[in-house]
């Protein structure tokens, strides 16, 4: 008999508990309603062929790229004991001489994904305080800071999203900002096992859209705001808001938290069909609020009022009045995942207040407004800017900030939308000084023609404007030009450690090379 779980190979992996208890083809097929085909324990589950453990069942969905049957052939041989797929999948596996593969076999398997995951890890979504943070701007920056904050705290926490996930404070690779269902119930079977209390996760609008948070129900939803972004992806704002409104309904999460200074926060918080908080800077209705606002170029102090009279201080390591926005949304989520009907009545009270005074001693958060400080007698940051609302409010956060000049290093991402190039052009020329457009990553489209996009936008700023295709070459110009009390802001990469160009990605680190280039400045 095959043992209960193979630990060794679990042990390997960071992302996946190190026990599960198996489960049969049987009994999923009765829970989920498949067909099954022969038998098999199963206990882990995966939708890449490349990451598979033995005892995995292997999700092969069709895809826009491939139908994952076809990597069945590299699953089975890496350890897989049963393959989950449709109709077509399973074809194609009898062709490929896998007709003895014990299978599940159900249309649109990505609608199982979700639950049958949570199922096979023990559904350890229900052991944890979840926060879910949605919106264009401001995800890594609020589930990062309440992370972190909760960590300084003394509280276990993890995060999950765009930088990756931290389980305990330890660095965990991920690549997509909202991992797939099973990579998603996999690391938080991990979380359980390493006693984690909170974690907060970023959810894309892909991710809600592709059932990657099915089968969690999330203890609070955050909505940030909506603003241009994917519209290579949803057809539609409209499109784009019903898959950010999806969150604030009762299988997805119980309470929501939503800011009403955003236009779309308003019309979510009338619409959601969940119990709805609100937070706000500029509406003083909202159940959350920030007075007695004092923004400094390392951060900004602020007074917090919350439902029932709460009130405590808080203050927030990053500047920015956008960034107080976002350390309320933390803050106010954090309290109401730690307000479970089991929880004391005041624990939540207690959390939140040391958690505000913690979150002054946290480190910040990588790439956002990032500082890179060699004693240069001027201000390098660094910032994930590269959307228009995101250009926006970096250059207007930084803007006031010097009365000497602000330079930006500026491009845009190739195979994404379009229509952003020249808004972002736009908003540079207006805003800065000084403004070099470079290669963000190109992709697989033509460079030159990237930045001629975002050139067109800059005509009718009052900023100087150059050309600069090479991005290491780009900063070190801007390195080279800048005087004493000038802000130099290379947007758009933010945390990054490549540059995508034709399918390669080139190590590549603004951070880095700020540092090389102030070196020898
Ligand atoms: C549009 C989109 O999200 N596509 C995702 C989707 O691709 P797909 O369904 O077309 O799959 P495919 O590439 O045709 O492959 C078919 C199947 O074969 C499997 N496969 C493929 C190759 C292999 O060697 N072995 C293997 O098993 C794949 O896992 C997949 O199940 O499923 C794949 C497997 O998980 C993802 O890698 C892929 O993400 C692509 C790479 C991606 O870039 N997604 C981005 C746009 C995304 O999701 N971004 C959001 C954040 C956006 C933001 O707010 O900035 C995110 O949450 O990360
Ligand atoms: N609340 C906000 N409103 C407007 N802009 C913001 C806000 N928060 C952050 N930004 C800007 O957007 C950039 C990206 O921030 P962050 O990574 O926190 O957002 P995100 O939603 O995770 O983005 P992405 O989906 O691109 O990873 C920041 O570097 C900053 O320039
Ligand atoms: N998650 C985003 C990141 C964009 C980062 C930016 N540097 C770019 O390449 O456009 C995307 O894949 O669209």
């Amino acid at each position: 008999m095959s043992s209960a779980y193979d630990e060794t190979a679990a042990s390997k992996s960071p992302t996946r508990p190190r026990k599960t208890e198996p489960v049969t083809l049987a009994e999923l097929a009765g829970e989920f309603g498949m067909d099954v085909r022969g038998d098999a324990r199963v206990t882990g589950v995966t939708l890449s062929s490349q990451r598979v453990l033995p005892g995995d069942l292997y999700a092969a969905l069709p895809g826009s790229r491939a139908h994952g049957a076809s990597y069945a052939p590299g699953a089975v041989e890496a350890g897989a004991v049963a393959v989950l797929t449709d109709a077509a999948g399973a074809a194609q596996l009898a062709a490929e001489g896998l007709e003895n593969t014990p299978l599940l076999i159900i249309e649109q398997p990505r609608k199982v994904l979700g639950a049958l995951s949570a199922r096979v890890y023990g559904n350890p979504s229900d052991r944890l305080r979840l926060i879910g943070v949605t919106g264009t701007q401001g995800k890594t920056t609020t589930t990062r800071l309440a992370e972190s904050a909760l960590l300084e705290a003394g509280h276990r926490a993890g995060v999950i999203g765009t930088v990756g996930t931290r389980i305990g404070g330890h660095d965990v690779k991920t690549t997509l900002t909202t991992p797939e269902a099973p990579d998603l119930h996999g690391l938080f079977g991990r979380m359980v096992e390493e006693e984690t209390e909170a974690c907060a996760m970023e959810v894309s609008s892909h991710a809600l859209v592709m059932g990657r948070v099915d089968g969690v129900v999330f203890d609070v939803a955050v909505f940030l705001n909506l603003g241009r972004d994917h519209l290579d992806f949803h057809e539609t704002v409209e499109d784009y808001f019903a898959a950010k409104a999806d969150l604030f309904t009762p299988q997805r999460a119980r309470l929501g938290i939503v800011n009403i200074d955003d236009e779309h926060g308003r019309r979510l918080a009338a619409e959601a069909t969940i119990p709805i908080m609100s937070y706000a800077l500029h509406d003083e209705g909202a159940d959350w609020r920030a007075t007695d606002v004092e923004l400094r170029p390392d951060g900004s102090t602020f007074t917090v009022h919350g439902p029932g009279g709460l009130e405590f201080s808080a203050a927030s390591p990053l500047a920015g009045d956008y960034n107080v926005s976002n350390t309320l949304a933390a803050l106010a989520s954090i309290h109401v995942a730690y307000s479970s009907a089991a929880d004391a009545p005041e624990a939540a009270d207690e959390v939140v207040r040391s958690v505000a005074t913690a979150l002054a001693r946290g480190s910040g958060v990588p790439g956002r407004l990032e500082r890179v400080d060699e004693g240069q007698p001027f201000t390098v940051v660094v910032d994930y800017a590269h959307k228009p609302d995101a250009v926006e409010a970096a250059l207007g956060t930084l803007r006031p900030l010097t009365e000497s000049r602000l330079i930006v290093v500026i491009g845009a991402g190739g195979d994404r939308d379009t229509g952003k190039r020249p808004i972002m052009g736009e908003i540079s020329a207006r805003l800065a000084d000084h403004v070099i457009v470079t290669d963000d990553n190109p992709r697989t489209e033509d460079a030159a023609s990237i930045r001629r996009q975002v050139l067109d936008g800059t005509t009718g700023g009052t900023a100087s404007v150059e050309e600069i295709g090479d991005r290491r070459a780009a900063i070190e110009r801007a390195i080279s030009i800048a005087e004493p009390g000038d802000i130099v802001v290379v947007a758009g990469k933010g945390h990054e450690t490549g540059q995508e160009i034709n399918g390669v990605t080139h190590p590549f680190d603004d951070r880095e090379v700020v540092r090389a280039a102030l070196a020898s400045h």
